[in-house]
């Protein structure tokens, strides 16, 4: 069920309405709804309950703290990629036992907070890597949990940007490189070979890509285990789309029952990376339009969010749909969403049709992962609020930045 509805010419999140929590908090604003990130976490949790299994939700997606500690309290892992998302699980209370630390560039500092905390596993994308984390747990004194994210070089059918599992990407091993690399770990003395871990992408809409995978990682699992290298989880990584635009991406269900049907009663642990099937479609962008302008046969609609704030749409073209917060019967027009960044590139959506004039409030839907995470400060513009709504309650649960933040710890000179 969607919690983000209209109630007569109104939009609501669950039981708020959003021009309210406009009028009152101001815009740009985020608005994540808990009872959306609660059912669809479950949705992920319940697909393999007859499975031995981890949720690791990706913390990059949306790494509120508000938002993680709902997914803590469900008992929820997380995929991490930096040390700052590691102190961030921890802020929210989350258990580091069910922590997996992905990403290419682990630094000395990242891996040591990590092994000092007891995380679950960390997932090696290179045999360089490999040899300083053992090198670094030794001086610790710490034997680290490993699992190697392998590349098994399948197509996911997505934006080049965000397609990580071929050949030509940067992420993982080889896969003609994995079992001298496994053979390798398990010789030394402080790590501990766990999983095999991989991840192909994120907004796969087909299963077809993630089977393909599957074969391939469950293929060196087998041949791992002729050599005597035991295998204790399979790290499926993330991945799984969102429908922004009438994709119909697989339900968790369907992509739970498949895998297991893959893994064809083998005894290893599942974990699932999912990040932007459990955030996006809970969140909103509020903006407010400041003006419209026509540029010949161009209608321009000027609002006070823009690339900084949501970038998506600017990086990658993606398209996400943006409705009125309050429904009016003036006629439609043909528009482009735009904001007052001084790029080109700054819009929120091209060649929509809807009614919009100075002082509305617009929606970005779909917003609530890979939104507020990559907000920058560009031309120097505070990132926005964030609130959680919950029932008929909204929490701010990240204020507003204020002008002198942005430039905190920037000196003069003398
Ligand atoms: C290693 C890893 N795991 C999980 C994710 C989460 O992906 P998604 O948000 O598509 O589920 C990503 C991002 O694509 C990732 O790089
Ligand atoms: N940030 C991307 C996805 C990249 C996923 C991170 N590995 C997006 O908004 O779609």
């Amino acid at each position: 069920m969607d919690h983000f509805l209209y109630r007569e010419e109104r939009l609501f999140a669950e039981e708020c309405d959003v021009a309210g929590l406009a009028a009152e908090h101001g815009t740009p604003l985020y608005v994540y709804s808990r009872a959306t990130l609660e059912r669809h976490w479950h949705a992920f949790d319940g697909a393999v309950a007859s499975h031995p299994h981890l949720i690791c939700y990706a913390v990059k997606a949306n790494s509120n703290l508000a938002v993680l500690n709902v997914l803590a309290r469900l008992g929820s892992g997380f995929d991490i990629v930096s040390g700052g998302e590691l102190s961030r699980v921890l802020e929210a209370g989350g258990d580091p036992a069910k922590v997996v630390f992905s990403g290419v560039g682990k630094t000395v500092a990242e891996m040591e907070l990590a092994l000092n905390t007891g995380i679950m596993c960390f997932n090696l994308e290179s045999g360089a890597e490999l040899e300083l984390l053992n090198e670094v747990a030794g001086r610790l004194g710490k034997v680290a949990p490993v699992s190697l994210r392998v590349n098994p070089d399948v197509d996911a059918g997505t934006h080049p940007y965000i397609s990580t599992g071929l050949k030509e990407n940067k992420f993982g091993i080889p896969m003609e490189e994995a079992e001298a690399l496994f053979a390798r770990a398990a010789a030394l003395p402080n790590l501990a070979v766990k999983g095999v871990d991989c991840h192909i992408g994120s907004q796969l809409t087909e299963l077809k890509p993630f089977l393909d995978a599957m074969d391939r990682m469950l293929a060196l699992i087998d041949r791992l285990a002729e050599q005597g290298i035991v295998i204790e989880h399979f790290d499926v990584g993330g991945g799984l789309g969102v429908t922004y635009n009438g994709e119909t991406p697989p339900h968790p269900d369907v992509y739970a029952a498949a895998i297991l049907e893959k893994l064809n009663g083998r005894p290893l642990k599942l974990i699932f990376e999912p990040g932007r099937a459990i955030a996006a479609n809970a969140g909103i962008f509020v903006t407010q339009v400041l003006y419209t302008k026509d540029n010949g046969d161009k209608r321009f609609v000027i609002v006070d969010g823009a690339m900084n704030d949501l970038i998506r749409p600017s990086l990658y073209g993606a398209w996400q749909n943006i409705i009125p917060a309050v429904k009016t019967n003036e006629p439609t027009t043909r528009c482009d969403v735009v904001g007052p960044v001084c790029e080109t590139g700054d819009f929120l959506g091209k060649d929509r049709e809807l009614a919009a004039g100075s002082g509305d409030l617009l929606v970005v839907r779909s917003a609530g992962a890979y939104g507020f995470t990559m907000a920058s400060n560009y031309n120097t513009r505070p990132r926005a609020a964030e609130l959680m709504v919950d029932g008929d309650k909204a929490y701010v649960v990240r204020e507003r930045e204020k002008l002198s933040q942005l430039w905190q710890g920037e000196q003069l000179l003398p």
